[in-house]
């Protein structure tokens, strides 16, 4: 039987009256790209913040590659392996990519004793962000020590994206990745997660663009209501039955309902 690399079952989270996880279930199987698609306020953020950490559910339990996990802050579920992009990207407008990417993680000087230094390893820094970037194809800059801020929204999303994929060792979520850019800058984002799940990555792409969906998961959950309705096969249905079965206009399949 295939270990799911990231479960949840009967996760629940209310805000006061509000029922914001009611019971919701979750399967990301190894090397997938799983879409979770549902309507505005279905609760698709609330899930992805309780499975890393930035959330902590009233009930419900969770599973990574097979072993419970109660991650009680988002650093927990860094450590690892969960890597989020958020759709505010995290980025640090006024340090360089090569900083950026290590965010809350840098890596400073050690002696030949493996003594550490105060100082950082700006070298070793930059080479590692220049070494991700390029073998994600994202390495459209020229200089690793140019401030994010006087990126596009496409090349901030490759750094964020770089940076998850450089330290996500077990799963990626990515929170609306492409929702900020134009056609070709989504391409490019669309290629990384394709390029990501090549290196045995699985990956939680959240989405209210549905071509996006339908080009690159290979397993679509449907959020409703706080809770997985259905798990669809995107190659058995069409964009109109995903967001039929997603607003309730249409019951979702007997053999794929959750
Ligand atoms: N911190 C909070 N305090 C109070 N209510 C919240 C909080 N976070 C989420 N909610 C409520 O929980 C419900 C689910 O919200 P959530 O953001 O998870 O939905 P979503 O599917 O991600 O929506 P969207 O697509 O609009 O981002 C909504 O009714 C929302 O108003």
């Amino acid at each position: 039987m295939v270990v799911p690399a990231l479960q949840a079952r009967g996760l629940n989270k209310r805000y006061g009256r509000v029922v914001a996880l009611d019971n919701a279930d979750f399967d990301l199987m190894p090397n997938e790209i799983l879409a979770v698609i549902g309507d505005n306020g279905a609760g698709k953020s609330t899930l992805i913040k309780a499975l890393t950490g930035a959330v902590s559910p009233d009930h419900g339990e969770i599973w990574l590659n097979g072993e419970p996990v109660a991650f009680k802050s988002p650093i927990e579920a860094r450590n690892l392996g969960i890597e989020t992009v958020y759709q505010n990207l995290a980025l640090s407008p006024a340090l360089s990519i090569a900083d950026n990417m290590f965010l809350g993680r840098e890596k400073r000087r050690e002696d030949f004793f493996g003594r550490m230094f105060r100082t950082l390893d700006k070298t070793y820094m930059q080479k590692m962000a220049r070494q991700k970037l390029t073998e994600l194809g994202l390495l459209t800059i020229q200089n690793i020590n140019q401030p994010v801020e006087t990126l596009s929204g496409g090349q901030r999303q490759g750094v964020a994206v770089a940076r998850a994929a450089a330290f996500g060792s077990r799963v990626v979520i990515m929170d609306e990745p492409t929702a900020a850019l134009g056609v070709k800058e989504s391409r490019k984002v669309l290629e990384t997660i394709l390029r990501l799940k090549e290196r045995g990555l699985p990956i939680v792409l959240i989405s209210h663009n549905m071509p996006h969906v339908f080009e690159v998961a290979d397993r679509i959950h449907i959020h409703r209501l706080g809770k997985r309705i259905a798990v669809i096969n995107p190659k058995r249905h069409t964009m109109s039955d995903a967001v039929a079965i997603m607003t309730g206009a249409m019951a979702p399949p007997a053999d794929e309902a959750a």
